[in-house]
């Protein structure tokens, strides 16, 4: 394991914002830290930074307990965007790369890499507050990046952009990943997290609710989507038992059940009504999970 936080608690005052939590992420992973608003997402990534310190539990990476001075091996996306407004997108980088040690040749070879493959070579000599935001957000991740990190925070890296930025950004993400960098990540976006990451943990008022492999807590989540289609109307499995929620839809319904066994109690009656043209079960989204252990707050 490269990322190890173990029991790790952290409390303001009365106020407990991450109660007890244990992850382990591997090298080269990416690893999707889930929870509504106030979760303890932010808090927990400040402390994997060592602008935090836990109130009891430990952080290692590589089994060395991590503090502000490793910036260099961390690269930080904040969720509050900060840029220097007056400064040139060459100048502020340079300015970066430089507090985190590296040599200002290196720094423009990488500047021009970035900028190059986020397609805004142009803005390289233009103020930042000339850019819009989501072209600051780019300039914001190559900042966090530049030094070519080893463990990669992200928090929100996704919000605010149009969904030809958003794509780019997850190519840069996913090319990180493939060069070995270990990616931590935070996103309201489901959809985001079930394309990107392996591991997830779901966090509700600083707990875990659910942690492991997307796939499998997908496989054993007990709540299914049912989609039923037929030439008669289905609205009576409304009222049947095994269906804890049903939606119309273009020829027919979806439904929800609570397993396989209430499926297939589903299947049965409909077949004893009539034809059934299609009766597809499938695994819940992220988005209904969330929904179902944490009660609202994800944004699709
Ligand atoms: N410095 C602080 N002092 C007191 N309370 C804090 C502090 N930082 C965070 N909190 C509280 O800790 C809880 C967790 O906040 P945190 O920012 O980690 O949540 P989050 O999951 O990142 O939320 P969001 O999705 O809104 O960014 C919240 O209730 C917040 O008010």
């Amino acid at each position: 394991m490269t990322l190890e936080i173990k029991q790790v608690r952290k409390r303001f005052n009365q106020h407990v914002a991450v109660d007890g939590i244990s992850v382990s992420v591997e090298k080269g992973n990416m690893f999707g830290m889930l929870g509504a608003n106030g979760a303890g997402k932010t808090t927990t990534f400040r402390m994997i930074l060592g602008l935090l310190e836990p109130t009891e539990g430990s952080i290692t990476w590589e089994n060395k307990q991590l503090s502000y001075k490793n910036t260099h091996l961390i690269g930080y996306l904040p969720e509050e965007r900060g840029l220097y407004p007056k400064l040139t997108v060459r100048d502020q980088l340079t300015y970066l790369g430089k507090l985190k040690g590296m040599k200002v040749q290196e720094i423009h070879k990488e500047i021009k890499h970035w900028l190059e493959r986020f397609q805004v070579e142009e803005y390289e000599t233009k103020k930042v507050e000339e850019l819009s935001k989501g072209n600051q957000q780019k300039i914001q991740f190559i900042a966090a990046v530049l030094h070519k990190p080893e463990l990669l925070i992200l928090d929100e890296p996704f919000s605010g952009l149009d969904p030809v930025n958003s794509d780019m950004l997850k190519n840069a993400v996913r090319y990180l990943q493939e060069l070995g960098t270990t990616i931590v990540f935070s996103s309201h976006q489901m959809r985001n997290v079930e394309e990107m990451c392996e591991d997830i943990i779901m966090l509700k008022r600083g707990k875990a609710v659910l942690q492991g492999s997307l796939t499998d807590i997908k496989r054993g989540y007990g709540i299914k989507s049912v989609s039923i289609h037929a030439d008669y109307d289905l609205s009576f499995l409304a009222s049947d038992p095994h269906v804890t929620n049903l939606t119309p839809i273009k020829n027919g319904v979806i439904a929800r059940v609570e397993n396989e066994e209430a499926a297939k109690a589903v299947f049965a009656r409909v077949a004893e009504k009539g034809f059934v043209r299609k009766f597809e079960v499938e695994e819940p989204s992220l988005h209904d999970i969330f929904i179902d252990q944490v009660g609202g707050g994800a944004n699709e």
